[in-house]
């Protein structure tokens, strides 16, 4: 499918004002033209950037409800948290910490932060350092391929145990990543199907708390 086609199948599926998707262009800009030389995303992905990338970070924005402060891990080139950021520029106190150890994607992060004005900063640093480090609040923790719901919980720990929500971007195996998980947490979850990828689940943790004891 043509980019432009994917981008205008992307659109319909966000209702977001003339001047996101101006923004979302320059973003997508950057992106393609970043990709030449620092290979940031999966080159295989590139011709659906928009439904693959883009959308898909973006279905996480009605569920943020009256978030103020979204941290995002392990962002890589920007998605899911890049992209709320941008989309959520006119929420009144939004932003989004952009968690990414990779020094040439974190660049690109502030590239594209910089060039759309949208409300985010950049931790070049490994998650565990930013969550040892944090000392604000947060809303909701964001991640989509990054490791497997424990693993997250395990990284988040301080955040969740101070009342963050995760909206994690699953794929298939959502279910028995819940499953592993809660050997070790006591995890409040709901699976919503993915809008833009049939295999998809968005996991929506409202409340996990380490399970004492074995
Ligand atoms: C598979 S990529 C996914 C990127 C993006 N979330 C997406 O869905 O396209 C995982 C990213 O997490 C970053 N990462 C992995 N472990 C990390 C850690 N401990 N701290 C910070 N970033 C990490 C990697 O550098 C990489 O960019």
């Amino acid at each position: 499918m043509p980019l432009e086609a994917d981008r205008a199948l992307a659109l319909s599926h966000l209702a977001v004002s003339h001047e996101t998707a101006v923004r979302l262009d320059i973003y997508v800009d950057l992106l393609l033209r970043w990709q030449t030389i620092k290979n940031l995303v999966a080159p295989s992905t590139l011709e659906h950037v928009w439904t693959r990338h883009l959308a898909d970070s973006a279905q996480l924005l009605p569920l943020l409800d009256g978030a103020h402060t979204v941290v995002d891990f392990g962002s890589g080139a920007g998605f899911p948290g890049l992209v709320l950021a941008i989309a959520g520029v006119d929420r009144p106190g939004f932003h989004v910490h952009l968690v990414e150890s990779n020094g040439r994607k974190a660049s690109f992060l502030r590239e594209v932060a910089r060039a759309t004005e949208a409300p985010a900063t950049v931790h070049a640093m490994r998650i565990e350092d930013f969550t040892a480090a944090w000392r604000g609040n947060a809303d909701i923790v964001t991640a989509r391929a990054l490791a497997p719901v424990g693993d997250l919980l395990d990284l988040g720990e301080k955040l969740f145990r101070a009342g963050a929500r995760g909206l994690f971007l699953k794929g298939r195996g959502a279910d028995q990543e819940l499953t592993d998980a809660g050997k070790y947490w006591r995890i409040d979850a709901q699976l919503l199907p993915s809008v833009t990828d049939p295999t998809g689940r968005i996991m929506v943790v409202s409340k996990a708390a380490r399970r004492s004891g074995p």
